[in-house]
């Protein structure tokens, strides 16, 4: 092998890039990737995941997926997301690893490139996509390939798993990223009202067009056009989206002139498109067209892993210097989201508010409702992590006030509790303030 020939191609890279060896040493390295690391590169010693996430051993042996064994698995290129240490600090990174075969079908290493994904972020960061769950980073992979390349993007997920979020990422990472991103809400548009507005329309078209109307499609020439929600689409719009679509050019209402149009195509929708096709609810054809990349946003649920992290963020964004007690964020944790990470932005929001303290304790969260796997009658069996069924309180039989049950429950374990003051009432999830007020109300004077 001729490095320097090799180190020569790896000059010709325009993003970071190395050639290693098969025990991970970098061979061959370029300066996009020696100013990505604020580490001394050292030629024919110093290895790969020394150098972007300073471990002393592959990442396989430090629980991460490690994309030269995936590609030695496979014999083919092979692309995984990792978090790596770089001079901004903690950074995701696309990796990119190709094998190399000399002419005689011998592996000779590997080019392992690099896309940064400045648009996401392991630590709360404002404007950028939180998470750090295996699903988060498969989702981050599949937006860094799509927006590499100018094909429609379909991306489908419950509501407010980030469609919008993710769109506007797919934008700013794509070659389209100084042009306009319009964003175009098909929800309640009727066929007439969707027409002018994406096409434009000429002056003397229908009453009131006094002037002419430039559309969202000329707006948005050469940058990204997103159509929210498009299952929304009313079906007699459905055909000229799809011949907008396929040849690029639309008509303005009342013009005889066609126009000629360039944008990226990004959709989401939240309905489930290929059940509506089977129903004849939506143009096949125009699925196809409109479907050419699709990407599944996770539900909270699937990344339940991310919750603490995403509530941390949006509580570095209210301004206000509090923190989840470790019980609220376990309740947060078996909720089942079904308004997902909105929902989790406003239950933050609440929570804020709702404490007197620095500290976000689980008596401080709005009522939760829906919780994962579990109905109404099992929810009752929750009440076995927090019995209420003490010898003083006998739930069974006559009812008892809510008031009534915390006066009693909290004399019991007053007289049971073996711990001070503060340790009880962190096991109870309120503050010290809070549980001296409860046991004054409750008439106890002191613990056992
Ligand atoms: N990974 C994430 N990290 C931090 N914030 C996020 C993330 N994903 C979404 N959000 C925030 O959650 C909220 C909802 O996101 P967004 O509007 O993109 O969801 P959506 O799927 O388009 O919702 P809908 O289907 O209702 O239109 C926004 O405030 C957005 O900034």
């Amino acid at each position: 092998m001729n490095i320097s020939i090799v180190q020569a191609m790896i000059d010709a890279i325009d993003k970071p890039a190395i050639f290693i060896n098969q025990n991970y040493i970098i061979e061959a390295v370029n300066t996009p990737y020696r100013d990505t690391y604020p580490v001394d590169i050292k030629l024919g010693y110093s290895t790969c995941y020394q150098v972007s996430h300073r471990n002393n051993k592959p990442c396989d042996q430090c629980g991460e997926q490690c994309p030269m064994q995936e590609s030695k698995k496979s014999g083919r290129a092979a692309s995984v997301v990792h978090i790596h240490t770089t001079s901004e600090g903690q950074s995701y990174c696309d990796i990119l690893m190709r094998p190399i075969f000399d002419g005689h079908g011998d592996l000779i290493g590997y080019l392992e490139i690099l896309d940064k994904l400045a648009f996401a972020s392991n630590r709360p960061s404002a404007g950028k996509m939180i998470g750090e769950s295996e699903a988060f980073k498969t989702m981050l992979n599949k937006i860094n390939r799509a927006a590499n390349s100018d094909i429609s993007v379909l991306l489908f997920g419950e509501t407010g798993t980030g469609k919008e979020l993710v769109s506007q990422a797919l934008h700013s990472s794509s070659h389209r990223a100084e042009k306009p991103f319009v964003v175009i809400e098909c929800t309640g548009l009727s066929d007439a009202l969707l027409e002018s507005e994406l096409f434009g329309y000429e002056k003397g078209a229908f009453t009131g067009a006094t002037t002419n109307k430039k559309g969202l499609v000329e707006a948005a020439e050469g940058g990204t056009l997103f159509f929210d929600e498009v299952g929304d689409i009313p079906l007699a719009m459905q055909v000229k989206l799809l011949r907008l679509f396929e040849t690029q050019t639309y008509r303005p209402v009342g013009s005889v002139i066609s126009k000629k149009a360039n944008f990226r195509l990004v959709c989401a929708s939240h309905k489930n498109l290929k059940q509506m096709v089977e129903k004849g609810e939506f143009r096949r054809d125009l699925y196809y067209r409109i479907a050419g990349f699709p990407i599944n946003l996770p539900s909270l649920r699937e990344r339940k892993s991310d919750i603490a992290l995403i509530a941390a963020h949006f509580l570095a964004q209210s301004h206000e210097k509090k923190r989840f007690h470790k019980k609220a964020l376990e309740k947060l944790s078996s909720y089942a989201f079904p308004g997902n990470i909105r929902e989790l932005r406003n239950i933050v929001d609440q929570a804020v508010l709702l404490a007197d303290e620095p500290v976000i304790y689980e008596s401080d969260l709005p009522v939760l409702d829906e919780f994962i796997g579990e109905d109404n009658a099992s929810m009752e069996g929750r009440n076995d992590q927090y019995p209420l069924t003490t010898n003083g309180v006998n739930l069974g039989k006559d009812i008892m006030t809510l008031n009534e049950v915390e006066d009693t429950y909290l004399a019991q374990v007053a007289s049971t509790f073996k711990g001070d003051i503060n340790s009880l009432a962190d096991a109870l999830g309120v503050s010290t303030r809070t549980l001296y007020r409860k046991l004054k109300k409750a008439g106890v004077k002191e613990l056992n």
